[in-house]
């Protein structure tokens, strides 16, 4: 059988930095951030060529190992083949092994510029497929749902496949994000988690995830107390003691502070007036960010964008 056809030309995807867990909603919740990585891809007559700007200009591999690469190569093998040739440019600008998501926007970007591509790639793979195969990819769907959605994102899975609803964040919150130059890889953080937790701590956290949707979406009052986590973050500290030292110290001062992600970034939630002040809480060793929230999630831009 042929294999699909191919649009000549090139498409650019923009995706969207993701805060995942934000507490105690451990692999279900994300938040798309505005700070965005834009791939565009063309098909090309052989090869693959893959240019790097930005974010692990100096350390990515520009061949097939290449993330983006790979999530479109499997993507394409989904639609039913691949083009002869690829080319892949990158402007990255979300921070790598920081828990601000830049694997799964990476695999988010392979997926959506090969389905956009493929002539007839959006019928054969649709939004709940993408979000499915994503979660495949990258082994947990917060931060993909996040990405892919935008907003606030709570995602499941049902019957091994992934879900998630969207929701409007509550437009007070000034997320800010407090970068160390040290990168964790979230595997190496995700090792770190017990096979099981204590039934009064993953308790604790149902109560606490629960409160934190509507702090999130309706009453940031009550984001102290909603982002309180028992089941991941402490047992994270040995390889990031100074971003749990960074939490607590900021949530003794008032100011809801979560480990994003598997870490070791800081994400704090300031209003709108108080930013600059909460961005000035920690030391000079964080590169901290007032960033905007996301609410389109991940699109297909028109090539001028
Ligand atoms: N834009 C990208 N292009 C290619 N590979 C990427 C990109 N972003 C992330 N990666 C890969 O993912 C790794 C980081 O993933 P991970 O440990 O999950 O951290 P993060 O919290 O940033 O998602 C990088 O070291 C790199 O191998
Ligand atoms: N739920 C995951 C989230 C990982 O996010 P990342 O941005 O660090 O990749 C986890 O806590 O492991």
């Amino acid at each position: 059988m042929a294999g699909p056809a191919f649009r000549a030309a090139a498409v650019r995807v923009r995706v969207p930095a993701t805060s995942a867990n934000l507490g105690p909603g451990f692999d279900a919740f994300g938040l798309a951030l505005g700070l965005y990585d834009d791939v565009v891809v063309r098909v090309a007559d052989s090869g693959l060529h893959v240019d790097i700007a930005g974010e692990g200009a100096d350390t990515l591999a520009r061949d097939e190992r290449h993330l983006v690469v790979k999530a479109m190569r499997t993507t394409f093998d989904l639609l039913g083949g691949q083009p002869r040739g690829l080319e892949v440019v990158c402007a990255n600008r979300i921070p790598h092994g920081r828990g601000l998501g830049s694997s799964s926007a990476a695999i988010c970007a392979g997926i959506m510029a090969a389905r956009a591509v493929t002539i007839g790639g959006p019928e054969r793979l649709d939004d709940a497929g993408l979000l499915e195969l994503a979660t495949e990819i990258e082994g947990h769907p917060d931060n993909v749902a996040a990405c892919l959605l935008g907003g606030f994102t709570v995602a499941w899975s049902e019957n091994g496949a992934a879900r998630a609803i969207r929701l409007d964040p509550n437009s007070s919150l000034a997320p800010v994000v407090y970068v160390p130059s040290v990168p964790v890889l979230t595997e190496t953080a995700r090792g770190l988690l017990p096979r099981n937790v204590p039934h009064v701590d993953a308790a604790a956290n149902a109560g606490r995830a629960a409160l934190l949707v509507e702090a999130l979406t309706r009453r940031p009052e009550l984001l102290l107390p909603a982002t309180e986590d028992r089941i991941h973050q402490e047992y994270r500290a040995p390889a990031m003691p100074e971003s749990l030292a960074l939490v607590a110290s900021l949530r003794a001062e008032g100011v809801p502070a979560v480990i994003s992600g598997a870490g070791p970034t800081v994400l704090a939630f300031a209003e709108e007036g108080t930013a600059d002040k909460v961005a000035h809480l920690a030391g000079e060793s964080w590169a901290a960010h007032r960033l905007e929230l996301d609410t389109a999630g991940a699109c297909v831009l028109p090539l001028g964008a």
